[in-house]
């Protein structure tokens, strides 16, 4: 599988590509990317454009602040993007859409659904979308706070068949290769093993986030639901047209030959579990008050769970129909009489269709 046979693409683009000197956009390097995507959409396949740098093209605008400080931080993204939209968009002679996201909403089931329909539609009319994470607004918790996983989570949420995430070396390495001159490029990846994850450091750029390691997490969210995915040398010219050509000019991570499912990959990765249930039985359809035996967090009917037994071993993900403190209430009440009526009226605590068992790679 190369992008030749991909018909929908999300390219992801560091910062350092788009403000290498932390002083406002350069379209030094956006040039050929710009190109490359005229190329991909004159060739009719759709592209998706996960572009970071709002915080590194909006950096010169704060130079008497501390950019340590996270409200300087949100302040110059705020700013930059505008910056960092107006430079694609000078590229390009057709109709951009700007998209800021953030875990918040790609975590809640509704929202998501909401992101993909407008992604479906802006495809539709041939409008690139550009995205990045809403900085300004996100905390820690809200946060997916780096591109590379925001870019694969975009890249499932929009069924996309390829990703391409634009680094600053030229794929993936056996370690570091700015700190090994001895380093080896790894052509193609099928798994993500612990080994590779090994080979792996954090950011080297003043002006990236992290590193090496953040693409191959968003390496496995993407192959796990189908998708091909591209680790490559953004600053090299060759790189584009040897895409362009059918050829792996960096590391190529294989698909799943049978890939998740849409809610299961999402509830996988891309929810968040707000706590915990421990229940006995290792293997469940369905989850009832009486199979569990310990509820640990805060969360509201329809947030996502960790299923876990006894022994810690993490099971499933899973919708709670239920409420961290409906549980606990119902765990101290008679649990014949409660737990019947109560079943009754609202069904199971977890209905099959909204698990995600955490299960081996099928391929
Ligand atoms: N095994 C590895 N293979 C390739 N790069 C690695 C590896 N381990 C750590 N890195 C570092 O990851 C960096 C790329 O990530 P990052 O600095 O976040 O940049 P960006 O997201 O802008 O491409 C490389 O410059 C490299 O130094
Ligand atoms: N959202 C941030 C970028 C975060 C990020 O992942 O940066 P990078 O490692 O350069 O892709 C911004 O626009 O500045």
């Amino acid at each position: 599988m190369s992008i030749e046979t991909s018909q929908r693409i999300v390219i992801k683009i560091g910062s350092a590509l788009i403000a290498p000197e932390q002083d406002g956009c350069r379209s030094r390097y956006l040039l050929n990317i710009a190109q490359f995507i005229v190329q991909c959409r004159a060739k009719g396949k759709e592209v998706l454009l996960v572009s970071s740098g709002a915080v590194a093209a909006g950096s010169h605008l704060f130079k008497n602040k501390d950019k340590s400080s996270v409200a300087v931080k949100k302040a110059m993204a705020a700013a930059g993007q505008t910056e960092m939209i107006s430079t694609w968009e000078r590229f390009f002679d057709f109709p951009s859409a700007q998209l800021l996201l953030t875990h918040g909403d790609l975590r809640d089931r509704d929202r998501y659904n909401s992101i993909r329909e407008t992604l479906f539609t802006l495809l539709e009319q041939g409008i690139l979308p550009i995205i990045n994470e809403n900085d300004a607004v996100t905390t820690d918790d809200l946060k997916v706070g780096d591109n590379d996983n925001l870019s694969a989570m975009v890249a499932a949420a929009a069924d996309a068949d390829c990703l391409i995430i634009c680094s600053d070396v030229n794929g993936l390495y056996d370690k570091d290769p700015n700190k090994n001159p001895d380093a080896r490029l790894l052509d193609t990846v099928g798994e993500l093993t612990p080994e590779i994850y090994a080979m792996t450091g954090g950011p080297t750029s003043s002006v990236g986030t992290g590193g090496m390691r953040t693409k191959l997490q968003a390496a496995e969210k993407a192959t796990s639901h189908g998708i091909v995915t591209y680790i490559v040398n953004g600053f090299n010219e060759d790189t584009f047209s040897e895409l362009l050509n059918g050829a792996n000019p960096g590391t190529r991570f294989l698909p799943y030959d049978t890939p998740m499912q849409e809610a299961v990959h999402w509830m996988t990765h891309t929810a968040s579990e707000q706590g915990e249930l421990i229940v006995e039985a290792s293997e469940f359809d369905e989850l009832s008050c009486d199979d569990i035996v310990a509820v640990n967090g805060d969360f509201s009917a329809g947030e996502t769970v960790l299923v876990r037994n006894e022994d810690g071993q993490k099971l499933a993900k899973a919708n709670s129909n239920y409420s961290s403190c409906l549980l606990n209430f119902i765990a101290q009440q008679d649990k014949d009489i409660v737990t019947e009526k109560v079943q009754d009226s609202i069904g199971p605590v977890i209905s099959q269709n909204d698990i995600a068992v955490f299960e081996e790679r099928k391929s």
